[in-house]
C-alpha cells in the first residue's frame, strides 16, 4: 500500500503534473547516469594524458588531477621558479623531464648544452613564447613584440632594434644624467625619504620619467597627472586582480576555447585608455616639425602605411605603445632597486664600487659613452644583482617546428618548453656559494657562465637590455657618488617573493627599504 501510496501520488507543480514520479525517479537516474558517464570519460581522458610522459620513458613529477604540477603556482603559494626549483633539485642529472602545466605535457630542460641548442643554435624550431591568445581585438599585450609569433616577429623585430642603435644609446645616456636631478632633488626636500626609502618607488618615479621621454618624447615632469595614469596602468599589469589572474588560467587550460570565447587575457581599462593615447601621441609626433631622430611613437607613424608585411595598424601600435611601456618600467625598476639594496646590505662592496666611480667620474662628473665601460666593478655588480634576482626566473619557449632531441626525446610542434633560469643561477656547480653576494665572480677572463641569462637568450632576448645596463648603471653610480646607502631593518635578507605579481617571478612582497645618508 505505501509503494502505491508513492507511486500514484501527483506533484503539486509543472513537472509532476506531467509526469508520474516513477518517471521523474528514471529522469534523475538517466541524467546521474550520464554525467557519471561523463565524469568517468574524462578522468579516463586526463589518465591517459598523464601518461604521456611515463609511456615515452621520460622522468618528472607526479600529476594531479587537473592542475597536473602546477598546484603550488596556481594557488600562489609561491612562485614559479621556486616551484620548479625543486624539481630542478629532485631531477638533477637528468638533461630533461616532462611535466604537465594544467592538461598541457610540457617540458623542462636543465642541460645547457641543450638550452643552448633551443635558444640558439636551432633557435628556428623554438621561436615563439607561449601563452598568448592569438584573436584580434583589443587584447593589449596580443600586440606586443613579445606575444607575436614566427614571420610576423621576424619582420617587426628589426624595426624596433632600431631604438637601441649605439647612437641611440648615447642620446638615452644623457637623458639618464638628465633626469639624475630629478632623483637627487627629491632626496634633498624631503629628509623624512632619507630616513626610510622604499626603493621600488622611489627609482620608480626617475625610471619611469626617463623612458617616458626615451620612447615617447613626453616630459612628465611637466604633467603629474598624465604620470600618475601611467604608473597606475602599469602597476594593474604587474599586479593584476583576480579577475585577470582567473582569466589566465582559463586561457592556459583550454587556450581554443578561450579564443572561440574572444575572452581577454588583459583588463580592457588598459585598451581604454592606451588606444586614445597613442592616437593622440602619433598625432603629436606628425606635428612636430623636428623630430631629430627616432623614437618608439616616429617609428609607429613611419610604419603606418608601410608596406602589408611590416604595416603597424593602430591596434598594433597600440600594443607597442603600451607593451614597451610595460616592459621596460617595472624590470629595470625593480633590477636597480635590488641592486641598491644589496649594496646597503654589503657596505665592503659598496665601498669598492665608489671607489671605482669615484676614480672614473672624478666626483660629479657626468657619466659618458666612454666612462660607463671603464666602470667594471659596476658591471660585476649588475651581473650579480641579476644573477641572484633573474625578472624571469623561468624562460618559455614553444616549439614551432618537430625537434628531435635523442632516441627517447622528439619534441612535438606546439609542445611548451620551459628553461628554470632561477635555479641555474642559484647553481653551486656553476656559482659556488650561490647565497652571497659576491660580484667578485663576474670579473676576470672567465666572465659570464654561458647558462647566465638575465635577460633572456639568443635572438629573442631582451632587446632593451642595453637600454636597462645603461639606467641601473647611471642610478647606481651617481647615487653612491651623492649618498651612502644603509640598511634598514623594514627589509632583510632573504627578501620574500610575491607570488601575485604575474611576470616578474622575484617581485619583493614588502617593497625594499634602506636609509640614504649624505656623503
Ligand atoms: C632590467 C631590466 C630588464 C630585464 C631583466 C628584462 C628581461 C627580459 C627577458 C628575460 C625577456 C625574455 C627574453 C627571452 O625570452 O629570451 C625580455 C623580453 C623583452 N624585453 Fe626586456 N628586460 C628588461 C628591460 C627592458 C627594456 C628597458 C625594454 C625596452 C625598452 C625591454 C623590452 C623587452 C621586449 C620588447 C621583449 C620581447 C622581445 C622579443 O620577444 O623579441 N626590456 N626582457
Amino acid at each position: 500500500m505505501h509503494l502505491w501510496y508513492f507511486r500514484t501520488v501527483q506533484f503539486p507543480y509543472s513537472i509532476g503534473e506531467m509526469f508520474e514520479q516513477s518517471t521523474i525517479i528514471f529522469i534523475l537516474f538517466f541524467i546521474t547516469a550520464v554525467f557519471c558517464s561523463f565524469l568517468g570519460v574524462c578522468y579516463e581522458y586526463m589518465k591517459r594524458r598523464y601518461r604521456y610522459w611515463s609511456d615515452i620513458g621520460i622522468p618528472g613529477p607526479k600529476p594531479e588531477f587537473i592542475i597536473g604540477n602546477m598546484k603550488e603556482s596556481l594557488f600562489m603559494k609561491c612562485t614559479e621558479p621556486e616551484m620548479t626549483d625543486v624539481w630542478y633539485k629532485d631531477y638533477r642529472g637528468n638533461p630533461y623531464i616532462g611535466f604537465y602545466n594544467l592538461l598541457k605535457p610540457s617540458l623542462f630542460i636543465m642541460d645547457p648544452e641543450l638550452i643552448r641548442k633551443v635558444t640558439e643554435v636551432d633557435f628556428n624550431h623554438f621561436i615563439d613564447h607561449p601563452s598568448f591568445s592569438e584573436h584580434s581585438g583589443s587584447d593589449v599585450i596580443i600586440y606586443s613584440l613579445f606575444a607575436m609569433k614566427d614571420q610576423v616577429w621576424k619582420v617587426k623585430r628589426p624595426i624596433f632594434s632600431r631604438l637601441f642603435t649605439p647612437k641611440k644609446l648615447r642620446e638615452q645616456i644623457e637623458i639618464f644624467n638628465n633626469r639624475y636631478s630629478l632623483l637627487k632633488e627629491e632626496i634633498e626636500n624631503k629628509s623624512e625619504l632619507r630616513k626610510d626609502t622604499e626603493l621600488l618607488k622611489f627609482i620608480g618615479r626617475y625610471i619611469l620619467i626617463s623612458f617616458s621621454t626615451i620612447l615617447y618624447g613626453l616630459d612628465l615632469m611637466k604633467d603629474e597627472k598624465l604620470f600618475e595614469d601611467l604608473e597606475g596602468h602599469s602597476e594593474k599589469f604587474f599586479h593584476p586582480g583576480l579577475h585577470q589572474a582567473l582569466m589566465f588560467l582559463f586561457y592556459t587550460a583550454s587556450p581554443d576555447l578561450f579564443n572561440f570565447l574572444r575572452m581577454k587575457t588583459f583588463p580592457r581599462d588598459i585598451w581604454k585608455y592606451f588606444s586614445p593615447f597613442t592616437k593622440e601621441l602619433q598625432e603629436h609626433n606628425k606635428r612636430l616639425v623636428n623630430t631629430n631622430g627616432c623614437n618608439l611613437v616616429s617609428l609607429l607613424n613611419q610604419y603606418q602605411d608601410s608596406e602589408p608585411a611590416s604595416a603597424i595598424d593602430h591596434p598594433e601600435a597600440v600594443g607597442h605603445i603600451f607593451s614597451f611601456f610595460s616592459a621596460s618600467n617595472h624590470t629595470t625598476i625593480t633590477t636597480v632597486s635590488y641592486g641598491l639594496f644589496l649594496l646597503g646590505q654589503h657596505p665592503e662592496v659598496q665601498d669598492m664600487l665608489r671607489e671605482e666611480v669615484d676614480r672614473v667620474l672624478k666626483r660629479n662628473q657626468n657619466i659618458t659613452s666612454e666612462n660607463i665601460n671603464d666602470m667594471v666593478y659596476l658591471d660585476a655588480v649588475l651581473n650579480e644583482t641579476m644573477r641572484l634576482y633573474p625578472l624571469l626566473g623561468v624562460l618559455k619557449r614553444v616549439c614551432t617546428k618537430k625537434y628531435y632531441v635523442d632516441e627517447l626525446l622528439t619534441i612535438p610542434e606546439g609542445m611548451d618548453v620551459f628553461i628554470p633560469v632561477q635555479a641555474l643561477h642559484m647553481d653551486p656547480e656553476y656559482f659556488p656559494e650561490p647565497e652571497k653576494f659576491h660580484p667578485e665572480r663576474f670579473l676576470g677572463l672567465e666572465k659570464l657562465p654561458s647558462i647566465f641569462m638575465p635577460f633572456g637568450r639568443g635572438p629573442r632576448n631582451c632587446i632593451g637590455l642595453r637600454m636597462a645596463e645603461i639606467a641601473f648603471k647611471i642610478a647606481v653610480a651617481r647615487l653612491i657618488s651623492d649618498y651612502v646607502i644603509l640598511p634598514n631593518p623594514k627589509s632583510t635578507l632573504p627578501i620574500k617573493f610575491d607570488p601575485r605579481s604575474l611576470f616578474i617571478t622575484c617581485m619583493p612582497e614588502n617593497g625594499l627599504w634602506v636609509k640614504l645618508q649624505k656623503r
